[in-house]
């Protein structure tokens, strides 16, 4: 139904009042309806937050009463919002756009992950936040067997992904002409690196040629802004007004019908040889856990869309990020060669030697904490009575969050929270196999990138793998600097990195920005 459809609708319904409401409603000016909706929603966002009170501290001051008022205070005030509220309250209610938070310190995060989903469910609350049945698919949220692939395939077949991963990166920074040139290019990193973490991930999910198809690319890559935006679009209108405006802006059937045809044949492929696969890829692991309602080029369609979305961006965004600091702080890169090349020469490029680089790790691990993907994780809706140590029992229906960026800036778990230190990982050693002991993707109560607990991110093993690679890669065989343009003003021993944006409680690095890059000018023979 589009906004003409609607007024007719609207107009019909007013037509068929009785004579004399429609007398009445003919006199109310414009002007007056206005006045009268705002001052609705303002007393509805009043009764709201009085409704649902929890007995700790609100962000938002004299604009406390309004989520979204308070929402743009806290944005105009910038990240440190986060780390003086972490810094004063153990719990506290933070806006987030159209709903108002319970943000927990760390002493809390036990209690949060101990609780079960029949109690503190983590599905409600992502159903919430990115509206599953509008965005990807009721049935994706209805049974999560995708799940069990990342959990178990993508993660216990590393060794045998890493080759693909590998030729895949490999393949596509040797074709790149912007990067093999002995001048300086520019590049614009963001959709750079958007394009380089899709043909990997794809690669491992639907193999070549569909992995380096533009349209396919395109849609996996757009397909994942646009369920954040509708997402944000739906979660602006009441909760009652919700599935109305879902339905209204949904665009996953028309992207699900146009990716089905490009994923036909190899869908079609592995659907001819369910339970004969030998040396299963994701594809033959995705369709022997389906249900045989989803044995279809469509729903199988809709799984590898969903995969897409929760793997390119998260990685991208990281991947973006640590391409600012090491552009940023180029003495980092020397020390990082000499680990690489001595690891390669050992090992020859391998899930195993990837494993043993203990300054890439540090490094990328680093800019996760500095920067991780948003102020908050681990969020869980209150779905049935649940008290916490303290005493307070948050309203159903309440969605309690774990502080993530304040955690990463607290002194009592990093000493100079607040300094990017590359190196800083390396300092906590390694096991008796030469390992990092801090991975990327070990979890705490005091690093969170992941999320922690039951519901960390499952992928985050593949992810580990397949930045490191990229990043290995990209650190060994090219040069970086930033254009003249944006250094030119800098006084002496200023150094320039791009700003990360924030919105609310997301983190984003500076989609816009560009380096510029040349292929190494000391050769290296480890590509
Ligand atoms: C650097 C890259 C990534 C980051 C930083 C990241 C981060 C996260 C975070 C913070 C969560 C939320 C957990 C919570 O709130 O408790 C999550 C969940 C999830 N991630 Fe990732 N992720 C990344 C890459 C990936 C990849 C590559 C995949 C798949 C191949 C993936 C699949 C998932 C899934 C399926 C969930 C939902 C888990 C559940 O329902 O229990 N992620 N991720």
């Amino acid at each position: 139904m589009n906004a003409t459809t609607l007024s007719n609708l609207i107009s019909q319904i007013v037509e068929n009042l009785p004579e004399n409401v429609r007398h009445s409603l003919s006199k109310v000016t414009t002007v007056r309806a206005v006045q009268v909706g705002l001052g609705l929603v303002i007393v509805g966002q009043f009764y709201r937050s009085w409704k649902n009170r929890v007995p700790v501290p609100r962000y938002g001051g004299i604009v406390s009463f309004s989520v979204l008022l308070s929402t743009i205070r806290m944005i105009r005030r910038g990240p440190t919002v986060w780390s003086e509220y972490y810094s004063k309250y153990p719990m506290a209610m933070m806006p987030n756009g159209s709903r108002w938070l319970l943000v927990v310190r760390d002493e809390f995060v036990d209690e949060v992950n101990r609780a079960p989903d029949s109690v503190l469910s983590f599905a409600s609350a992502t159903e919430e936040t990115i509206q599953i049945p509008y965005t990807l698919g009721a049935q994706v949220a209805d049974n999560e067997y995708h799940h069990i692939v990342i959990r178990n395939y993508m993660t216990r077949h590393l060794h045998s992904i890493f080759p693909e991963v590998y030729d895949e990166v490999r393949h596509t920074l040797e074709n790149d002409i912007t990067l093999n040139t002995n001048e300086w290019k520019e590049l614009h990193v963001f959709p750079w690196v958007l394009d380089v973490v899709a043909k990997a991930s794809n690669r491992v999910f639907v193999g070549t040629p569909l992995c380096r198809n533009p349209e396919w690319l395109s849609i996996v890559i757009d397909g994942a802004t646009s369920v954040v935006k509708t997402a944000a679009i739906i979660n602006m209108f009441p909760v009652n007004l919700r599935s109305i405006v879902g339905w209204l802006v949904s665009t996953k059937d028309a992207r699900n019908r146009q990716a089905s045809v490009l994923a036909k044949d190899v869908i079609e492929a592995h659907l001819n040889k369910v339970g004969k696969a030998e040396n299963a890829d994701f594809l033959d692991s995705l369709l022997s856990v389906a249900p045989q309602e989803e044995l279809n080029v469509e729903d199988i369609t809709r799984r590898i869309i969903t995969v897409n979305f929760a793997a390119i961006h998260t990685s991208s965004l990281n991947l973006t990020h640590a391409l600012y600091w090491i552009t940023a702080r180029p003495e980092y890169v020397e020390p990082m060669r000499e680990e690489i090349e001595a690891v390669i020469t050992e090992m020859g490029w391998s899930k195993n030697a990837i494993s043993h680089m203990p300054k890439v790790e540090s490094f990328m691990k680093e800019c996760m904490r500095v920067v991780p993907l948003g102020s908050i994780s681990m969020a869980r809706r209150v779905i049935k009575p649940f008290t916490f140590s303290n005493g307070i029992s948050p309203p159903i229906g309440t969605i309690i969050a774990a502080h993530v960026y304040a955690t990463h800036m607290d002194e009592a778990h990093y000493a100079n929270p607040g300094t990017f230190d590359g190196f800083r990982f390396v300092k906590s050693g390694a096991d008796v196999e030469g390992k990092p002991k801090e991975t990327m993707y070990s979890t705490s109560a005091s690093y969170m990138a992941f999320s922690h607990g039951r519901h960390a991110c499952p992928g985050r093993f593949f992810a580990s793998m397949e930045l490191k690679i990229i990043f290995a890669y990209l650190v060994l065989n090219y040069d970086f600097t930033w254009p003249s343009e944006v250094t030119r003003n800098l006084k002496p021993g200023e150094k320039y990195r791009p700003k990360d944006m924030w919105f609310g409680s997301t983190f984003v690095p500076d989609p816009e920005a560009k380096i510029l890059v040349r292929k190494r000018q000391a050769e290296s023979s480890f590509a």
